[in-house]
């Protein structure tokens, strides 16, 4: 899997987001976006999933030398962001059916392994209404890793985790990251500390 970004630029109405952005990613690479509050981070990563569109440049998905057209990228991508909720009125086991009804789970992991990797074996009938702000983030990053995307897009991957959360963070994209692009957006070291390039915001206005 290879991700091509050239010449990217977003404006909304007169405001410039970024100007000019330009990188390359092919499997196994790990990207972290960083810049302070409002330089754009957020909107980059919607840009990168296709759910914008830029307003110059060009942002190509390919495998193998095939280009893969802009409609279909969501088939190859898993995003953990605080912005997408999770749909609440079902239980657990609910979701993570529903859920692996759309993307495969990675290979040789079952359901209630994934249950016990996101310590949550205990809650399956559980409403994720119910869930505290700690689970529900670990449901999302384990949902983001655990299915079968070449691309994992994590914003803000720490937000309501604790001490223990966050360490159960870094071990978990040690154990999953495998030979898969992982882009986290993000102003806080501990979590993109194990991330090979570095972009920020602020050098693309
Ligand atoms: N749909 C939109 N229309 C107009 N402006 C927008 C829109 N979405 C974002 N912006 C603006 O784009 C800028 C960047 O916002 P963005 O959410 O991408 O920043 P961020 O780096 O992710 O911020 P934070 O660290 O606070 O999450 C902000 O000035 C924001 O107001």
């Amino acid at each position: 899997m290879k991700i091509q970004v050239v010449e990217a630029s977003k404006r909304f109405q007169y405001e410039w987001i970024f100007k000019n952005l330009s990188i390359n990613l092919e499997s196994g690479d790990s990207l972290a976006i960083t810049g302070s509050n409002g330089s754009g981070k957020s909107t980059l990563l919607k840009c990168l999933t296709g759910s914008i569109p830029l307003t110059s440049g060009k942002i190509k998905y390919s495998i193998e030398g095939k280009d893969i057209e802009d409609s279909d990228w969501f088939r190859h991508l898993s995003i953990a962001a605080p912005y997408l909720e999770l749909p609440e009125e079902f239980t657990l086991s609910e979701l993570l059916d529903f859920h692996f009804k759309f993307k495969n789970p990675i290979k040789g992991i079952s359901l209630e392994e994934i249950l016990e990797l996101v310590y949550l074996k205990e809650h399956h009938g559980k409403f994720v209404s119910q869930f505290s702000s700690g689970m529900k983030q670990r449901l999302k990053l384990a949902l983001a890793l655990m299915s079968e995307s070449d691309v994992i897009f994590l914003d803000e991957p720490t937000s309501n985790l604790d001490k223990k959360g966050i360490a159960w963070y870094q071990e978990l994209i040690g154990a999953y990251q495998m030979d898969r692009i992982l882009i986290v957006c993000s102003n806080e070291q501990r979590e993109y500390d194990f991330c090979q390039q570095k972009l920020v915001l602020e050098d693309y206005k």
